[in-house]
């Protein structure tokens, strides 16, 4: 396979139409190439296409270990190059959960194997998750696969002195623990949002206060011990307002929201098909506005995919019954066009900032997340944002078919992806 890749007249980050260089890893040119100076270069002709620097997920489950009937790290990975990612950071809710230097080298070694794009394990915060004793946090970050970002996502760490120790014991190298905010007792047995139509659909309600409490905590927390804070997928419009008010006060807290509570609302519970039941649950209209204007004014950081799949087993039952959670590696860019891009919110140097560069900072990843420009390492997502497609989960390269886009018709199309300018996507298919 060639390593040299000419890319004719595309818009790097929605500018002027120009060439992109692509040569041994790096990007060698941006700007008009009359001669690429090698023979073995392959030309692409990327007319209308839009450039954009290799997307950073710092929210992805893989399932792998314990789970490899949902997802593995090969077929994640390359739902995610499918995506237009390059780096995706794997949750630690694996079976057995990722809380051990073991566990987490394991996960890395995994990624680099199925080499589809880099994989960067999140630590567990706690001991199984159980939120009851800090985990090996330090031989996490020492580890081979250098961990920065913690989490026991999926649960709560609700205990205040847990959360402050942690918050604190990440400071020695420089990690972040990312905060999956829900007050347990406040969401005991809870299934959807709460409000009118949780008593009307005979649902458990999950109150936007229980998410809200604990952002507020954490913030006052993570600003007396000054540390960092990552707040996982704001869902309420009152979440958006505590982060944006304690960035006004100085606190070093970032936010991620995730597509679908940018696009879907509570009101597809009234289906019961727990397609969409999700954790955090789909809230009111009134929130994902909120949330598009936070993300639009930086108030919220990034977006990220809280990809979960899920074997139809879990999924294809009752709704109390069913699994948390949605996939959404392949969508991500798409509905990021629909709900920020198209309606003016975000243009595209917004979005390299929201799905790259942000999420690579949050999680201290050096080799993501820069600038398409000479020197950079190669890698480059090149999205038709000009094309509509109707969403067929039987063509996702997840194990799982979890989508609640299907039958969907939404925007854009990644056409490549290269990862230190090897393509892992070319002509829209996998390589
Ligand atoms: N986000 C989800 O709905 N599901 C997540 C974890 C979680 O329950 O948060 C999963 O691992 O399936």
């Amino acid at each position: 396979m060639s390593t040299s890749y000419l890319i004719r007249n595309v818009s790097v980050l929605g500018g002027e139409p120009t060439d992109l260089h692509l040569r041994d890893g790096v990007v060698v040119a941006v700007g008009a190439v009359s001669d690429p100076g090698d023979g073995g270069v392959e030309t692409i002709d990327a007319t209308g296409l839009v450039a954009l620097p290799g997307l950073v997920d710092l929210h992805t489950h893989l399932r792998e270990p314990g789970r490899e009937d949902a997802e593995t790290v090969e077929s994640g990975t390359r739902a995610a190059a499918r995506g237009g990612f390059t780096a995706v950071h794997a949750m630690a809710n694996t079976e057995p959960v990722a809380d051990t230097a073991g566990v987490v080298e394991q996960v890395w070694r995994l990624g680099r194997e199925a080499g589809h794009c880099d994989v960067y394990p999140v630590g567990a915060v706690t001991v199984g998750l159980q939120g009851e004793r800090l985990a090996e946090l330090g031989a996490m970050a020492d580890s081979a696969a250098r961990v920065r970002v913690f989490s026991d996502d999926g649960k709560c760490v609700s205990d205040a002195v847990l959360m402050r120790r942690a918050l604190e014991y990440v400071k020695a190298f420089d990690g972040v623990v990312a905060q999956h905010a829900q007050e347990p007792r406040l969401t005991e047995g809870a299934q959807m949002n709460e409000g009118e139509l949780s008593g009307k659909l005979g649902l458990a309600g999950w109150p936007a206060v229980a998410e809200e409490a604990v952002i507020a905590r954490d913030c006052l927390l993570a600003e007396h011990v000054g540390s960092r804070l990552h707040v996982c997928h704001v869902s309420t419009a009152g979440s958006v307002q505590i982060v944006r008010e304690a960035k006004a006060r100085g606190v070093d807290v970032t936010a991620e929201a995730c597509p679908h509570h940018l696009i879907l609302t509570d009101e597809l519970a009234a289906t019961y098909d727990p397609i969409y039941k999700v954790n955090p649950p789909l809230r009111t209209r009134a929130d994902v506005e909120a949330l598009r204007a936070g993300l639009a004014d930086g108030t919220i950081d990034i977006v990220a995919t809280d990809h979960a799949p899920h074997p139809h087993e879990d999924k294809d039952c009752e709704w109390s019954a069913a699994a948390f959670g949605m996939l959404g590696l392949e969508t991500a860019l798409s509905i990021v066009q629909e709900t920020m891009v198209d309606p003016g919110l975000l243009d595209w140097a917004g979005v390299a900032e929201r799905m790259s560069y942000a999420p690579a900072r949050i999680g201290r990843v050096a080799d993501h997340g820069r600038p398409i420009e000479v020197g950079a390492p190669a890698n480059v997502v090149l999205y038709d944002p000009s094309v509509r497609r109707t969403v067929d989960p039987t063509e996702s390269a997840s194990l799982s078919r979890n989508t609640p886009y299907r039958g969907m018709e939404l925007p854009g199309r990644v056409v490549a992806t290269f990862l230190r300018g090897r393509p892992t996507v070319l002509a829209g298919a996998l390589v």
